[in-house]
């Protein structure tokens, strides 16, 4: 069977799967070679998958015009006419059909389809934070979310919506997979790779390039904003580059690079408040919080110490200095510190501007957080709080950063928190991070990760209006509360 007669013969199969039972991926998939990403596309340029036709099929039960629409706008034509059979994905065949292609080598952040979406977003459109309980008033949302959660997947039957959930937990373990995979060839060079999901893959080299394409390929490598493709130097995605670079406070409302790429703007400015009560939430009763466990509390606890990690704007530890002159005056006894680490020189220059040097009990430490950690590390501070929001980083680089403040954490009352921007251009990608963060924060360092997603209600369409890249694109934040897991003892 020739390639294109075997890939015809897939993409009717993913169009109607009960009209083919005997149909089997297997049969010549090895005949043909079929493991890469590329085999199971329709049109290049249209990077659309036997699993994107298949997910939409189920999706809208049966109803096929979606896909003639897209021959249409994709101006293809086919060697056979396609059967616009009426005949649907059935719930129980869906996850193993995808599996099965996925077995297959199919790539599990493709985009594609008519909308150009990744197979997550064909599921959950608008991420699983929306369908999932969240903080915030369902009237702000979107119109077009609450169409889309009143009058589609309302509609669905609750057997449907489970399968849903479980395509979509599926679709987030193979991006973990991924990610996990990738990170551990870079780590250790691996050169093979044997008993992948049950096939037996040989990879190679790390160091031939057509292996680390293909893995690049499946890795997002995400970085809290992401550089935009110009041939400026990089500042959103090299430190170097950006701590060398001139920036420029926007009155009180934005600190943008000269590239015009935003290190904070004033949208985020609810998550800081959210993420500054956090940071007490453990040790004292903050609003909007459960109450501190006070068999796990540390009552004693007389020195209270929080350490922000990027100063910005200082939206966030203005908020701090907000609880701390509150708590101040219901604990008089205690002390409180604030630590703050900042690396550019202008920001250090507003700081310096604004009295943050002058503020009593707090502390600046001028430089990069992975050389100042080592010298509180030193001193045996521990903190009831951190937080981290850098800019030009990496997620590589917050998983160097666990490894410091793992021994600066309080075991009882301690609590770390970020800027979760991880991903967060797409929101299929944001939920694979959010289960990644979680799963490398238990795994290696018992850390338990739980998530407040609060409704993003600050961004507006002149948001980015003069900026150059929308770093935030998810109608839900999921705000980490990241703490030692005392479930385990
Ligand atoms: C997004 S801003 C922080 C905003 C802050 N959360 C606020 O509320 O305004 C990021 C800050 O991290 C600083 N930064 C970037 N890399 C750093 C590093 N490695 N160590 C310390 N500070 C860093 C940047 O210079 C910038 O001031």
């Amino acid at each position: 069977m020739t390639k294109e007669v075997y890939l015809n013969e897939l993409h009717r199969w993913a169009l109607s799967p009960s009209s083919f039972p005997d149909f089997k991926i297997s049969q010549h998939a090895d005949e043909i070679n079929l493991t890469l990403e590329e085999d199971f596309v329709v049109d290049t340029t249209a990077n659309t998958t036997a699993a994107h036709i298949l997910l939409k099929t189920y999706i809208n039960d049966g109803d096929l015009s979606w896909f003639k629409e897209f021959l249409t706008f994709h101006d293809l034509s086919l060697s056979e006419e396609y059967p616009f059979l009426d005949t649907k994905v059935k719930n129980n065949q869906i996850i193993a059909h995808l599996e099965m292609l996925f077995n297959y080598g199919l790539i599990w952040n493709l985009k594609g389809c008519l909308e150009n979406k990744t197979f997550g977003e064909l599921v959950f459109p608008f991420g699983e934070g929306v369908v999932k309980k969240y903080q915030g008033n369902e009237d702000i949302l979107d119109e077009k979310i609450k169409s889309w959660k009143n009058d589609t997947f309302a509609e669905f039957s609750s057997e449907k919506k489970h399968t849903l959930f479980d395509i979509y937990s599926l679709l987030k373990r193979k991006g973990m997979m991924a990610e996990l995979l990738f990170r551990s060839l870079e780590e250790s060079n691996v050169d093979f790779i044997d008993d992948l999901e049950g096939q037996d893959i040989v990879l190679g080299d790390i160091d031939d390039p057509e292996v680390l394409k293909l893995i690049q390929h499946e890795s997002m490598d995400v970085e809290q904003s992401e550089a935009p493709q110009s041939k400026q130097r990089d500042m959103a995605g090299n430190q170097q580059d950006y701590l060398q670079s001139r920036l420029q406070y926007v009155g009180d409302t934005q600190l943008l690079t000269s590239n015009k790429d935003a290190v904070m703007m004033q949208w985020e400015n609810k998550i800081m408040k959210l993420s500054a009560d956090s940071l007490f939430s453990k040790t004292f009763h903050m609003d909007g919080f459960p109450a501190p466990n006070s068999d796990i509390c540390d009552v004693d606890d007389d020195i209270i110490n929080v350490l922000n990690i990027g100063f910005g704007m200082g939206i966030i530890d203005t908020y701090i200095q907000e609880n701390i002159a509150l708590l101040r005056s219901k604990y008089p006894n205690k002390q409180f510190h604030h630590y703050i680490i900042e690396a550019h020189p202008d920001v250090l220059e507003q700081m310096e501007k604004k009295n943050w040097f002058q503020m009593k009990h707090v502390h600046v430490l001028k430089g990069r957080w992975q050389d100042q950690l080592m010298s509180l590390l030193d001193q045996n501070i521990f903190f009831n709080g951190i937080y981290y929001d850098t800019f030009s980083e990496h997620y590589k680089d917050m998983l160097e950063l666990y490894d410091t403040i793992i021994g600066m954490i309080k075991y009882e009352n301690g609590i770390f928190s970020f800027f979760n921007g991880l991903g967060s251009d797409c929101v299929f990608f944001y939920d694979v991070y959010k289960d990644l963060v979680k799963l490398d924060l238990l795994e290696k360092y018992g850390l338990k990760c739980s998530y407040i997603n609060t409704l993003v209600d600050t961004i507006d369409e002149n948001t980015w209006d003069g900026i150059s890249k929308n770093y935030f694109d998810c109608p839900v934040f999921y705000h980490p509360m990241i703490t030692f897991n005392h479930e385990i003892e």
